[in-house]
């Protein structure tokens, strides 16, 4: 395989990210070399050298197939750790859902349901668990986290400005809530509470113009459930 070709198939190289993920992979080589190894008629497999100015170099065997797709595999030197969107099976997740603003985290709690649909989470695997409001999800996370029975959390609340300083307190507390019902129970809390400074910014990102950011944190339960269980248990 000539090296231009396989620097126009590089263009398309597939890492068999879900669907949804729009995050870059970063590779910033120093240096690439470049060896083809094996031909087939319906794929070319090659191996591919990137070295960084620390020296540190990453292999990488690619798959070229006919029809397009490739397979990237890291195979050596640096360990690379990423939960995977798509290894669901036996996660159970629990969501704790500030009712205040309902007309807001209605919404987010359908956004993560939907997600979690999206990705063969089976219902019967998922607990959804109703508190007053934000100041309150916290404490349930941790009860939740500390029961051993769920692989990741999600919490969803929707905190909006008003007139006082009411705001800031309910903010913080809610974030410092989830952090600590994580740090503690060793579980995946994830923060899905919208912090806004007017309703339409809330309704813009519980699935309106902004996006659903219920479903992304479900998004990021899952990889993170993944990566615990997966890699670093
Ligand atoms: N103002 C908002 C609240 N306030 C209620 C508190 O979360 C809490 O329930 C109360 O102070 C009793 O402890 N909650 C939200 O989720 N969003 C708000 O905008
Ligand atoms: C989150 C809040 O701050 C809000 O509901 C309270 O409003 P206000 O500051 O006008 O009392």
């Amino acid at each position: 395989m000539a090296l231009s070709a396989a620097t126009s198939s590089f263009k398309h190289v597939n890492c068999n990210l879900p669907p949804s993920s729009s995050q870059p992979i970063s590779l910033t080589p120093f240096s690439l070399t470049f060896v083809s190894k094996q031909s087939t008629p319906s794929s070319v497999s090659s191996s591919i050298q990137f070295q960084s100015s620390n020296n540190k170099g990453v292999d990488f065997g690619l798959t070229f197939s006919k029809n397009n797709r490739s397979n990237f595999a890291c195979t050596e030197a640096v360990r690379v750790l990423t939960g995977s969107l798509t290894s669901t099976q036996g996660f159970k997740f629990a969501l704790v859902v500030a009712r205040f603003n309902e007309i807001i985290t209605r919404p987010l709690l359908e956004g993560a349901l939907d997600t979690f649909k999206k990705y063969s989470v089976k219902d019967e695997d998922i607990d959804v668990v109703w508190v007053p409001g934000s100041f309150e999800i916290g404490i349930i996370a941790e009860k939740l986290g500390m029961s051993g029975k769920y692989n990741a959390i999600v919490c969803i609340g929707a905190v909006i400005r008003g007139e006082t300083t009411h705001y800031d307190a309910v903010a913080n507390s809610a974030a410092s809530g989830v952090l600590n019902a994580s740090l503690k129970s060793g579980v995946p809390c994830v923060f899905g509470v919208l912090t806004t400074e007017n309703m339409e910014q809330a309704m813009n990102r519980a699935g309106g113009k902004s996006g659903n950011k219920g479903a992304e944190a479900a998004l990021t339960a899952i990889e993170m459930a993944s990566l615990c269980e997966h890699h670093l248990k």
